[in-house]
């Protein structure tokens, strides 16, 4: 293989659409897009019939606005399609966005979906464990979060060693894989379920609308537009909540 094959791009050296074709707005698949298609009801952003057609195999759908295509894209991946300016918009966890970390991301609007928090565990039967991993002579973290750990450890001065997944991390230290675990945590039941506990919360996370900077600056008026769209659907979801709390 070449050395050139091996490079992996920065999202600076790629670049900007044309501003007369329409912005695209990356959604995740999944759980996020479930808790959002409300607000994006309320930011009057209607994708095309095939976008709710599981059979589909389409990932760019057309909307109701000729100005906004949305793409579907796996959560992890949305910060980075935005990075990278494929896509101008996007909704994404904040634990991606602490994850990659992207200068070129700007993130204006916390939507207040996908409440969780991003933690550690460790096993119920070895309590004191994460309070003191110097016991450890290497402590061993299974995470789908590689960045975010490493930062959290390296803080405390504990240099700990990532088991990188991508799911059932829980099962890490059950199986000896790992001592730890970074993980999302909401309800606790599939912690409890297998037998660990959190000890610590790292930070709390939300799903927030991001923009692309450069896209923001080279087209300040169509997105600034389509920001203030969802902070409209925001405040008037937060209107309707207090209304029915009265
Ligand atoms: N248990 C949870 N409760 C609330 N929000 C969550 C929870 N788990 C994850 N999230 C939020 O939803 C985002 C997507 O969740 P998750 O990583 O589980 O992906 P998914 O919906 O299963 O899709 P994918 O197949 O792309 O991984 C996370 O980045 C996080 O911001
Ligand atoms: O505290 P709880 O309410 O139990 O939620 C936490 C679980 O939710 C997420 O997993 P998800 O259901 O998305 O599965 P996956 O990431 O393994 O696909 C996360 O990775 C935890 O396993």
């Amino acid at each position: 293989m070449s050395e050139n094959a091996l490079t992996v791009l920065s999202p600076a050296q790629t670049a900007v659409p044309e501003t007369d074709s329409p912005l695209i707005l990356a959604l995740p698949k999944g759980r996020i897009l479930k808790a959002a298609a409300p607000l994006l009801h309320r930011a009057g952003i209607v994708p095309g019939p095939d976008f709710n057609d599981e059979k589909s195999r389409l990932l760019r759908f057309e909307t109701n606005d000729p100005n906004i295509d949305v793409v579907r894209v796996r959560s992890f991946d949305v910060a980075t399609f935005v990075a990278f300016g494929g896509a101008q918009i996007g909704i994404c966890g904040a634990d991606v966005l602490m994850e990659f970390d992207y200068p070129e991301i700007y993130a204006p609007l916390d939507l207040g979906i996908g409440g969780c928090r991003i933690s550690i565990a460790q096993p119920r039967d070895r309590s004191g464990l994460e309070d003191n991993p110097n016991r450890l002579s290497q402590v061993r973290v299974a995470t789908k979060y590689p960045s975010i750990t490493r930062r959290h450890f390296a803080a405390r001065g504990i240099n700990a060693s990532i088991v990188h997944l991508h799911g059932a991390m829980e099962l890490a230290p059950v199986l000896d894989l790992s001592h730890l675990i970074v993980d999302l945590v909401d309800t606790g039941s599939t912690l409890r379920a297998n037998g660990l506990e959190e000890t610590h919360t790292i930070a709390h996370v939300t799903s927030r609308l991001i923009v692309n900077r450069t896209a923001l600056k080279t087209q300040p008026e169509r997105i600034s537009a389509i920001i203030n769209r969802f902070r409209t659907a925001l405040a008037s979801s937060a209107a309707q909540a207090r209304d029915q709390q009265a």
